[in-house]
């Protein structure tokens, strides 16, 4: 289930000032979704006019994405550490403390990623901003866990909606092979311990709640402005 309130503008904005801080020989987790697309496809141009950069992809997209525009490739499986990613959200905190991801069910690899990142930089427009948060939370479920994980997410007065999938019957398979329940747990006040409780559940892969995890936040607007936010 995708955010797509902002406009292209801002999303192109945020996305190339934050790949603005892409430096010589730097190893980039490259994030997932529409806004993220626009810091691959400027790091594409910068790799073109000589930057000596790694990629390393969090889905099938943003693989895809970086070939198509020669970003160079490392596989995620041969990474302990980035030096930055850039990654989107759905849903952010005002002070960019917590974030829901998952929105393209590509948070499982995002959260391996950004945890391997020396810095998260996220990229945003201010559509993106709720206090608190409300955006149900992707959940990537084994799917012999699924009757499982929804009772856990129901005990936590959670609503799991199985992600349907729009262009074949049935439910989305996640990159992993995995089903995703969008988890609807009305306004989130306490999102560090929402989180918690979702990673304590057997059979929940991972979930989309990203807690202190962003570095800086880069906030685009329709006049292709960017307010940057250093946690
Ligand atoms: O699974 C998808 C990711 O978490 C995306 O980063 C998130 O959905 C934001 O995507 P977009 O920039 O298209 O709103």
């Amino acid at each position: 289930m995708k955010n797509t309130a902002g406009t292209e503008a801002a999303k192109r904005a945020a996305g190339e000032a934050a790949a603005a801080e892409v430096a010589d020989g730097d190893v980039v987790g490259l994030g997932t979704g529409s806004t993220a697309a626009h810091a691959i496809r400027d790091l594409g141009d910068r790799a073109a006019a000589g930057l000596d950069i790694e990629g390393v992809a969090t889905s099938y997209q943003s693989r895809a994405l970086a070939r198509e525009v020669g970003v160079p490739l490392l596989s995620l499986s041969d990474v302990a550490r980035v030096d930055v990613a850039i990654d989107g959200a759905d849903q952010v905190d005002p002070d960019a403390n917590a974030l829901v991801k998952g929105g393209g069910a590509a948070h499982a690899r995002e959260k391996v990623v950004a945890s391997a990142a020396d810095r998260f930089l996220v990229v945003a427009d201010e559509s993106k901003f709720a206090d608190p948060l409300e955006y149900p939370v992707p959940v990537e479920v084994l799917p012999d866990a699924l009757a499982r994980v929804e009772r856990a997410v129901r005990d936590a007065d959670g609503d799991p909606e199985l992600r349907a999938a729009e262009r074949k019957d049935g439910p989305v398979v996640t990159d992993n092979g995995n089903l995703v329940l969008d988890c609807d747990f009305g306004a989130i006040e306490a999102p560090a311990s929402l989180a918690r409780t979702l990673s304590g559940v057997a059979g929940v892969v991972e979930h989309g709640l990203f807690v202190d995890v962003a570095e800086t936040v880069f906030v685009g607007d329709d006049d292709g402005d960017v307010t940057r936010t250093t946690l």
